[in-house]
């Protein structure tokens, strides 16, 4: 019996996401073994784990250097991310693969509605780009940093006995952790376009691995993949991680079409540039690069260039 062993990193999230990925495959696949082996990453504390000790020093994502060191040891063969927590920069040796259909891609609040939250109320989110977003519809709303996996970030709400009026956080991993009913509203895409890659699993295998490359060509969404591909793309070109103020959302209307919005935002929500564009599924990245570029004409550098020393919060 061949057995694949599927990493990814040990929140209730992340298992979550592993369960989802492979309930079909383990249907498809009855001779096939699949064992999850999850990894504590970054700030983790586990010394049980006997991958933990494992690391690169490609400065890449504290939420995912683990996990790729781990499939480049070939200790897993494949790992399941989030994919707006991974690098836009692809190790060298490593591939992403098309995943399955994105879930919601929205930012959702939680503890009330724009709206009504009153004039001054506190919003937890460590996230420069959701901070910049708020401020540029709420400029009087005081965000407040706060890191740490979902559950315990929603704890931070008045709602659940935390000391925050409100969060914001993906609308994906609440629904993925069924807590969909802390959401007081789905942000609209237009004024929050969301993380490159949000809501979508970042499916990598080792490039070398053609049995498990095989396995899994018919087993992703074509319009996520082109989706998030190219906003991973205009990220890249914008030289932006997770922690810029880019936010940037595509779609796949039909018919071959691709969309793709792109937003830069000052962190004082007082500057905000918006680009969008319509082109073909078949080639992604040269949308990506193609908002990428009318930002930059529009003058996102400026902004991009005055915040990334600062900006150190991801998501
Ligand atoms: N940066 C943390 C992170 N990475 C992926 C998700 C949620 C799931 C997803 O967006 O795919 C989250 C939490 C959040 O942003 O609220």
């Amino acid at each position: 019996m061949v057995t694949f062993y599927v990493g990814s990193r040990a929140s209730a999230l992340a298992r979550q996401q592993v369960r989802t990925f492979l309930a079909p495959l383990r249907e498809a696949y009855p001779d096939v073994r699949f064992v999850h082996r999850p990894l504590l990453e970054g700030g983790d504390k586990d010394r049980t784990s006997r991958l933990a000790a494992v690391s690169v020093s490609s400065g890449g994502s504290a939420f995912s250097t683990n996990q790729e060191a781990a499939l480049l040891a070939g200790a897993v063969d494949l790992v399941v991310h989030s994919l707006k927590d991974l690098p836009t920069a692809n190790p060298d040796g490593l591939v992403l693969l098309p995943p399955p259909t994105r879930e919601d891609v929205r930012d959702a609040l939680c503890g009330g509605t724009l709206a009504d939250l009153p004039e001054g109320a506190t919003v937890g989110t460590g996230a420069a780009r959701r901070i910049a977003q708020l401020l540029a519809v709420r400029p009087d709303l005081t965000p407040v940093p706060i890191r740490g996996n979902v559950p315990p970030r929603l704890g931070r709400t008045k709602a659940r006995g935390g000391p925050l009026d409100s969060v914001i956080l993906a609308a994906a991993g609440l629904r993925r952790l069924g807590l969909d009913d802390a959401i007081g509203e789905l942000l609209p895409l237009e004024s929050f376009p969301p993380s490159a890659g949000q809501g979508a699993l970042g499916i990598q295998v080792r490039e070398d691995n053609t049995a498990i490359r095989e396995m899994l060509t018919d087993t992703g969404c074509a319009d996520t993949w082109a989706q998030v591909r190219a906003e991973r793309a205009l990220l890249a070109e914008l030289h932006g991680g997770c922690s810029v103020p880019v936010g940037t959302w595509a779609t796949t209307p039909g018919a071959g079409v691709l969309t793709l919005l792109g937003q830069v935002t000052t962190l004082d929500g007082s500057r905000q540039i918006t680009a969008r564009a319509t082109g073909t599924v078949t080639d992604p990245e040269c949308l990506g690069r193609q908002v990428a570029a009318e930002l930059l004409n529009q003058g996102a550098e400026e902004i991009l260039a005055r915040i990334r020393p600062a900006a150190r919060v991801g998501s």
